[in-house]
């Protein structure tokens, strides 16, 4: 790309959501879609909204680039009410803000380039400046070599990364990704994640995106929205969010990331030992408070001789460790849970059950 990358100034607010309200008539009544949710996403961030399905993550979207009216409430994008916008001010608007889609919405009778070159040609661009925009973002997403190729030829990756070419066109400050990678394997969806990341930091673009997939919410955003039935249940940095969910919306959409405990050790597992020997079996959570670098191995080292890591991992989201690790220790010898924690760090510590001897 030509020019310095602009400033990216994450203390700005860029979009802000201010008491927005959505209501749909539906057949059964009203659908209240969005309630009185706000909130602000900063200038170059990389912002993400989980929710269940039906919770109003599109609605929320489409209501950045005014795709979507509020009912009540306002929705500003750089200080700008976009309420308040005529038609004209709107395309404007929507230059400045891309958006890419789960099914990449490209035109199968027209090539890479012919698909690209669209929004240029409707803006009135002429055609060497469109033939240089385009070599010019084909190259920023590695397709190049693709540009003669019609969209059926490609990969589901290489069709997304024709989407956020295209979206890229008019320079905008802002990318909405609507599911983008919930269409492709994980493999492809790292790509398109490492992809999303790169432009962000080069082009100083603020990224919202929407998903279902909690993974990707871990892999690349700086701060995440959680949403249930159009409100607002959380919102923070990630690794803080997942590492300590404090609402129950959120405690459900992450249980499919967490370690639980293996089949056969819940099965095995009881209340209390009555005097027989056995072993205690502790989880230890890690939110990324204490140990922002990972957990020393010394500290599993200072547990003894006895103490055995049956399950679990760590993760580093954002750059701080979190997961949950399974213990079992020789109850009799045991620490108290309390210095059990100090010992390792951890931020949770629970006593899960115990594991008797065998006989
Ligand atoms: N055009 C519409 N007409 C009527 N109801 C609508 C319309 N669009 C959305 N809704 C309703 O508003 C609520 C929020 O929908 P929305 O699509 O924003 O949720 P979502 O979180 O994106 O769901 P999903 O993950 O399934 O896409 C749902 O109850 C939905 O049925």
């Amino acid at each position: 790309m030509s020019g310095p990358p602009p400033a990216v100034d994450i203390a700005t607010p860029h979009i802000v959501f201010e008491q927005v309200h959505k209501r749909f008539a539906g057949p059964h009544g009203d659908v209240q879609a969005l309630a009185a949710l706000s909130f602000s996403v900063m200038r170059g961030e990389v912002f993400g909204i989980i929710g269940r399905s039906g919770a109003g993550k599109s609605t929320l979207l489409r209501a950045i680039n005014a795709l979507e009216a509020p009912s009540g409430g306002h929705v500003t994008v750089d200080g700008i009410d976009v309420g308040a916008l005529d038609e004209d001010a709107l395309v404007a608007l929507r230059r400045r803000i891309g958006m890419i889609f789960q099914h990449f919405n490209l035109l199968a009778a027209k090539t890479v380039r012919e698909n690209v070159a669209l929004p240029l040609r409707v803006a009135g661009w002429r055609p060497a400046a469109i033939h240089a925009r385009v070599q010019e973002l084909l190259a920023l997403v590695g397709l190049a070599d693709k540009a003669d190729v019609y969209p059926a030829k490609l990969s589901g990756g290489q069709k997304q990364r024709v989407g956020i070419a295209r979206a890229l066109v008019h320079h905008p400050e802002v990318l909405l990704c609507d599911e983008a990678t919930s269409a492709l394997d994980p493999e492809t969806t790292q790509s398109i994640l490492a992809l999303l990341r790169e432009i962000n930091q080069k082009l100083g673009l603020t990224v919202v995106l929407i998903t279902h997939d909690m993974a990707v919410i871990r892999a690349i955003c700086d701060r995440v929205l959680v949403l249930d039935a159009g409100q607002r249940q959380e919102l923070g940095e990630v690794w803080r969010v997942f590492g300590d969910p404090q609402a129950e919306a959120t405690r459900a959409l992450l249980r499919p990331l967490q370690h639980g405990l293996p089949a056969d050790l819940a099965q095995a597992l009881v209340p209390a030992l009555q005097g027989r020997p056995g072993r205690a079996i502790y989880s230890a959570g890690f939110t990324g408070n204490t140990h922002a670098q990972g957990l020393p191995l010394a500290a599993l080292a200072a547990l003894g001789p006895g103490a055995e890591l049956l399950h679990g991992g760590l993760d580093r989201i954002r750059g701080h460790a979190h997961g949950r690790l399974l213990l079992s220790l020789p109850a009799d010898t045991a620490p108290s849970g309390d210095r059990l924690r100090q010992i390792l760090g951890a931020d949770h510590l629970d006593l899960l059950g115990h594991v008797p001897a065998p006989a």
